[in-house]
């Protein structure tokens, strides 16, 4: 049966894959509160449409860093797509080209990031996610790894000091990758032993930053900042962008959902600012922007597009996503995503 929602595809992806896998994706910290309520959060939301200003077509396009995309509709990064599909990273990146979007690469691939550079091509607009590491000499490594990778931009996490507590994955006691798979960019680097040599560093701080800052050209984005104090400091350690997000809820539980988090720090900052957490409908992404983001990201809908039909059905949850945020564009009387304004959006209580 072919879906017809994102949600249909987390139906087939789970009937798909072990169930460790499927947990580890579906999966947050503690309780789940956080990952319910980022797409609960967008359901308190409402459009508040406007009429009779008819247009011929909508003009999904937008600009990040230079680089044109068809939609602001971003692959945001996850961990481990071969546990998804045998083509794992490759085929995502394929996707992500056809698709005409950014991919974000995440530092926890299971292809080395040149790999997936190749498989995504010249069309690919490719990102690399970074986990700042304790030994400066890995972090500076894997930097190069991505720019020679032709990575245009460093997305940076922030927001896991230390890994959250994922109650799933310990009762399926999914501590480390099946045989055959492997963070393939952690390869050859100083303590190297697959997943587990992925630290996270509790004393992360803004000379972290800094340090980076110096280190590359290359854009940065701070991924997991949620507060608009925070927002605005990072503007003044030379930040270029923010990803604001809870991880999909996999980190703090009971952390805000993310779409609340994101007109504050749009109100903050003059660059680009970009979510993700809960996005499953067009109508998401006109919500989104409607609050100030210049683009949303997408996480678990990508696993469940892969694992359900592999490269093609990557494609397919994108193209979903695209035809839907058209038609909510053209029942809200908006041509492109730039006439997509602060009043469309209201807030109920449910
Ligand atoms: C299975 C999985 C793996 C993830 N791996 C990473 C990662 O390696 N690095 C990272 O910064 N975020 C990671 N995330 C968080 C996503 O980038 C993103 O913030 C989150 O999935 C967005 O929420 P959504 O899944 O509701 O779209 C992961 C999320 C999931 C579900
Ligand atoms: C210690 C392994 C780190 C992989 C992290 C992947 C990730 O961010 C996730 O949310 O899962």
């Amino acid at each position: 049966m072919m879906p017809f929602s994102v949600r249909e595809f987390e139906a087939l992806a789970r009937d798909r894959l072990p169930r460790y896998a499927y947990d580890f994706i579906a999966g947050g910290a503690d309780d789940e509160v956080t990952v319910r309520a980022n797409e609960q959060a967008f359901a308190r939301l409402r459009l508040l449409p406007r009429v009779l200003r008819g247009q011929p077509g909508r003009d999904l396009g937008t600009t990040l860093f230079g680089a044109g995309i068809t939609m602001p509709v971003l692959l945001s990064p996850t961990a481990f797509h071969r546990l998804a599909d045998p083509a794992g990273e490759q085929a995502t990146a394929r996707a992500a080209a056809k698709a005409g979007t950014v991919l974000i690469a995440s530092m926890a691939s299971t292809v080395p990031i040149g790999d997936i550079a190749t498989a995504g091509g010249a069309d690919l607009v490719l990102w690399f996610q970074l986990y700042i590491q304790p030994d400066q000499a890995v972090t500076d490594a894997l930097v190069k790894r991505a720019e020679d990778a032709g990575c245009r931009a460093l997305v940076v996490t922030v927001d896991s000091p230390v890994l959250g507590w994922r109650q799933r994955d310990h009762h399926n006691e999914f501590h480390d990758l099946p045989a055959g798979l492997y963070c393939e960019n952690m390869r050859g680097l100083a303590g190297d032993s697959g997943v587990r040599s992925i630290a996270m560093v509790p004393e992360l701080s803004w000379e972290h930053i800094d340090r980076l800052r110096q280190t590359t050209e290359l854009p940065i984005v701070l991924k997991g900042l949620m507060h608009p104090a925070d927002a605005v400091t990072a503007v003044e350690h030379g930040v270029s962008g923010l990803l604001v997000s809870n991880h999909g809820g996999r980190q703090l539980d009971t952390a805000v959902a993310a779409i609340d988090a994101v007109a504050d720090v749009a109100a903050a900052v003059d660059i680009p600012v970009l979510m993700d957490g809960g996005v499953r409908r067009g109508t998401d992404v006109v919500k989104a922007l409607a609050l100030g983001a210049h683009a949303v990201g997408i996480g678990r809908p990508v696993l469940w597009g892969l694992a359900a039909r592999g490269e093609e059905g990557v494609l397919d949850v994108l193209e979903l996503l695209r035809g839907e945020l058209d038609r909510a564009l053209a029942l809200t009387g908006c041509a492109s995503v730039r006439q997509v304004t602060s009043d469309l959006v209201r807030e109920v209580r449910c």
